[in-house]
């Protein structure tokens, strides 16, 4: 099924006159079969967007619609949509199967059709043999793949999940997400996802909808957002990067003795985001002496040179702080670098991103 979400704003309140604009003139698509993460940090309207898409909630503006066909005021009951929440929301009554198989008898299917499709997708969940137990006795990450299960039961013509893995250890979400993404190609079902975990929506989705404060601030594939971040929040949300505030001047961002070229950006106060993964150092009179020791990315450039506060140790590799003004510039070395040297900097410029202070 295709998803279209066309112009949907949404205010929100106690009362009438404490209603606050959570969703604001808010459009995406989602391709039929594809998988779609909402992202953005807490309070972003994530959640109030999946609940419009689910009918839970009504916008005040703007539409949704399902292959074409506007659903808006057709109840949450009547949309034919899987859903799968953080908490898991088994019914505590019913057995496994039951529960899996709930959503077919409320569709009015036969008892041994609904068993048998509620034994499959058990198995293919790796919960074969859990029909007859009680979801009183089950782990977090079973009951979480038994919500999956019973979402997936009704044959959905699209899958709503929400933070479906925050309450999961990270081997068991790395699991999940697995799973998830099987299923999906197995049924061939549009999903959207709501997650605050910037590196989840790119490893799984094919479109990534990033949300900022109601509004959509970026959308498309996930290679889009990670190469060219519409925004300093996006570029920073992708693994670790340093931070720092600057100026740009006739195309070229400075911040003390360091300068990165800055092409699209009007002169005045600018924040640079540098990912880790692009910086490496050298020595201050040698800048280039990291490239061909293969410290740095062999597209690295000097960018100058700042002073070593500290350095410390991080599995890997060691992290050297620089003082940058006053703030801190980290960047992964192999070795740990003497406290108060100069030390030269190289940045991949495709690891570097510039963006005006006012943005
Ligand atoms: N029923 C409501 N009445 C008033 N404000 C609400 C209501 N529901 C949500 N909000 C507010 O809307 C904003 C967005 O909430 P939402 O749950 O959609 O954010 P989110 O991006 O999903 O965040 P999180 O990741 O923390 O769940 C928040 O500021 C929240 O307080």
């Amino acid at each position: 099924m295709r998803l279209d979400v066309r112009g949907v704003s949404l205010s929100l309140g106690e009362r009438k006159r404490d209603a606050r604009k959570i969703l604001d003139d808010v459009s995406f698509t989602a391709p039929d079969g594809a998988f779609v993460s909402l992202l953005g940090e807490s309070g972003a309207g994530k959640s109030t967007l999946l609940k419009v898409v689910a009918g839970i909630l009504l916008q005040d503006k703007g539409s949704v619609s399902f292959d074409g066909r506007v659903v808006d005021g057709l109840p949450s009951h009547k949309r034919n949509l899987g859903f799968v929440f953080q908490d898991v929301r088994l019914f505590p009554h019913m057995s496994v199967a039951e529960n899996v198989a709930y959503p077919l008898r409320m569709a009015g299917v036969g008892k041994r059709e609904r068993l048998a499709r509620a034994a499959d997708l058990l198995e293919r969940v790796s919960l074969a043999g859990f029909g007859d137990r009680s979801p009183a006795t089950l782990s977090g990450g079973q009951a979480q793949r038994v919500a999956l299960a019973r979402a997936l039961a009704g044959r959905p013509a699209a899958l709503l999940l929400d933070e479906p893995f925050s309450g999961l250890d990270e081997s068991l979400r790395e699991d999940m997400r697995s799973l998830v993404l099987r299923l999906h190609r197995e049924e061939g079902v549009t999903c959207v996802m709501v997650t605050h975990d910037a590196v989840e929506a790119l490893m799984m989705s094919d479109v990534v909808v990033a949300l900022d404060a109601g509004r959509v601030v970026q959308d498309g594939a996930p290679q889009d957002l990670y190469e060219r971040p519409a925004t300093r929040k996006i570029a920073a949300s992708f693994g670790d990067c340093s931070v720092l505030s600057g100026e740009v001047r006739g195309g070229a961002f400075h911040a003390a003795d360091l300068a990165l070229p800055a092409p699209n950006v009007g002169d005045g106060a600018a924040v640079a985001v540098l990912r880790h993964c692009g910086l490496a150092l050298a020595p201050a009179d040698a800048p280039e002496a990291a490239v061909s020791a293969g410290a740095a990315t062999p597209d690295a450039r000097p960018i100058g040179e700042a002073t070593v506060r500290c350095g410390v140790f991080a599995g890997e590799a060691y992290l050297a702080r620089l003082d940058v003004n006053d703030e801190t510039l980290t960047v992964p070395v192999a070795a740990l670098p003497k406290p108060g040297s100069r030390a030269g900097v190289l940045a991949d410029p495709s690891a570097c991103f510039v963006f005006s202070a006012h943005e």
